[in-house]
């Protein structure tokens, strides 16, 4: 294996001691940051990620409220709840765990999510901020990216970064954040030709597609730095990423694992964006 591993756990860990500590100093100005997690419906995934953010959030000393609601909740329910939780003082952060059943309107529920308790960055507003560059909540896996190439060490202005997807809560925020770090920015997608051809130039590879090992070491430049962002559940019940591991480490510089790359950044982010959130409300820096 040539590629030195982005170590996710690690770095969220040391980002989470300054998160505690940043914490510790609002409570003792009598400010609890606030989270309401909000899930519907009984999918997997969602109900253990929705899980490991209540107990994140109850390791860091926020105020945390998790409401689960049936799948078959109409969606005017679902509004009212979120209503609810704009106007609650005790709340700084609103997070609607994705996807939500198929008879609600994903749009509808996010836009009616206050803006500056939007901690997951997806309300059309803040994703209209970071186009223009001015300060909002910013979408937690992509913020994580970016956390993990600084923290390493990995200049980004200048270099060509290839984003392979281009989902809302992924791919274009990513592929936003990257350009505002001053790279040179290139996104693909399922139509994409020659998508080889072009991510064999990146000198800083995301993806973001949702296929098992669908990039393997083809798709590498030598000495690239690959994050693998997909998390997909194997029939024999193991976690694989987007990438092909052991092909593309072969030829990467640095890369990602999954578990334990991108993934413990997302809920980090998370913590990070409720705790400025709770400092914006209360017109803290
Ligand atoms: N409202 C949102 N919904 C969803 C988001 C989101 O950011 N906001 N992202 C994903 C799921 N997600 C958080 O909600 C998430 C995904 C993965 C991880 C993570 O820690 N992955 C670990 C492996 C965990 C495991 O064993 O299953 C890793 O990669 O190391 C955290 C959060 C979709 N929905």
């Amino acid at each position: 294996m040539a590629a030195s591993i982005i170590d996710g756990k690690q770095i969220a860990s040391a980002i989470r001691e300054e998160i505690r500590a940043e914490t510790e100093a609002l409570k003792a100005r009598g400010i609890v940051p606030g989270l309401a997690v909000v899930l519907v419906g009984d999918d997997p995934a969602s109900k253990v990620y929705v899980g490991n953010k209540e107990k994140a959030c109850q390791a860091m000393g926020f105020h945390s409220e998790v409401h689960r609601l049936p799948a078959e909740t109409p969606q005017d329910d679902l509004l009212a709840l979120i209503e609810r939780l704009n106007g609650d003082p005790a709340i700084h952060g609103i997070l609607v765990q994705l996807p939500l059943p198929k008879h609600i309107d994903e749009k509808a529920v996010i836009d009616a999510i206050r803006v500056d308790k939007d901690v997951d960055g997806f309300h059309p507003v803040s994703t209209g901020n970071l186009m223009i560059g001015d300060d909002s909540l910013l979408p937690c896996t992509p913020a994580g990216c970016i956390e993990l190439l600084k923290r390493t060490g990995i200049e980004i202005a200048g270099k060509h970064a290839v984003v392979i997807g281009r989902s809302n809560i992924v791919g274009k925020p990513a592929a936003m954040l990257l350009l505002r770090e001053h790279a040179t920015v290139t996104i693909c997608h399922s139509r994409t030709a020659n998508l080889e051809e072009i991510a064999r130039q990146a000198d800083i590879l995301v993806v973001a597609i949702g296929k098992p090992k669908a990039i393997d070491a083809r798709y590498v430049k030598p000495g690239a730095v690959v994050l693998d962002v997909g998390v997909n559940r194997l029939p024999d019940g193991k976690l694989a990423g987007d990438v092909d591991f052991e092909s593309a480490s072969e030829v990467a510089g640095w890369i990602t694992p999954v578990p334990g790359g991108v993934g413990p950044m997302t809920i980090t982010m998370l913590l990070r964006n409720t705790l400025t959130a709770a400092k914006r409300i209360h017109g803290i820096g």
